[in-house]
């Protein structure tokens, strides 16, 4: 049987209204799962609540098998979280940037720098690992910020929206780590509102609205599901939210 990466059952976080509501999702090991849904769905909310920044009021949630709620420090020492809008410490080099979350989770400092240099150079920032952040544009900040996710060889990587903002180049330099990553036998959870990205790149796919799972599936089961065969994901995607933009 292949083990699951996450398994999250009856999740609910009510802000003034339910954010999420009763939401069951399955992600499997070593596969790369796109979280869509309209603006408001409770994606970021329910990432939030997986990566344990915030309580949900109930459900569970399980990584590789662990309570992330009765034992966080095991669960959280297995994920990796990068929000749409990442913290850097902008006067510090990638290098440094690196270097220091390496140290927060108990990397070696060799395995640290070897490390760095094959994220940075991945993503183009080797030639850029002894300027400060702080004269970085907005794509390259993002880059560091993903780099820093990766530090430790998370099991579980959960970006939001990570290729928003990002030029041709760059979203490039990121997708095809993203899928070296789950190749090398990671896995990653992505919300996007770029559907074409989505089917692309994910094996399976779980739909959101208003804080529960509409659908989940591979792309082709979710078109046999909405009677859309051969069909974009966009086609089955509006069908199945109404016509909510993604
Ligand atoms: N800290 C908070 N306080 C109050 N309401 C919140 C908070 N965080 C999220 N919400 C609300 O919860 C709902 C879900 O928000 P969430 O950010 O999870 O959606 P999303 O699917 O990630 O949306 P988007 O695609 O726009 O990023 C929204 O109605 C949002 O306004």
């Amino acid at each position: 049987m292949v083990e699951s990466a996450l398994e999250v059952r009856g999740l609910r976080k009510v802000f003034t209204r339910p954010a999420v509501d009763n939401l069951d999702l399955t992600v499997r090991a070593g596969e790369l799962y796109a979280l869509l849904g309209p603006n408001g769905a409770g994606k970021t909310t329910t990432l939030r609540m997986v990566a344990g920044l915030t309580q949900p009021g109930a459900g569970s949630i399980r990584i590789f098998g662990v309570d992330a709620l009765a034992d966080p420090v095991a669960a959280k020492r297995m994920v990796a979280w990068l929000p749409d809008e990442p913290m850097l410490y902008d006067k510090l080099t990638p290098m440094e940037y690196l270097e220091f979350v390496a140290g927060l989770w108990g990397v070696d400092a060799k395995s640290a720098r070897a490390k760095a240099q094959e994220l940075l150079e991945w993503l183009a920032l080797w030639e850029h690992r002894a300027e400060r952040c702080e004269g970085f544009s907005r794509g390259m900040k993002q880059k560091a910020a993903l780099a820093g996710a990766l530090i430790h060889d998370p099991k579980l990587l959960m970006l939001d929206e990570p290729l928003t903002g990002l030029d041709a180049a760059m979203a490039r330099q990121v997708k095809d780590l993203l899928q070296a990553r789950v190749e090398a036998g990671a896995t990653v959870i992505l919300t996007t509102h770029i559907l074409d990205v989505a089917e692309r790149m994910s094996d399976r796919i779980g739909i959101i609205q208003s804080g529960r799972l509409l659908a989940e599936g591979t792309l082709d089961e979710l078109r046999t599901r909405s009677g859309r065969e051969g069909r974009t994901l966009e086609d089955v995607f509006l069908d199945l939210v109404g016509t909510d933009a993604p």
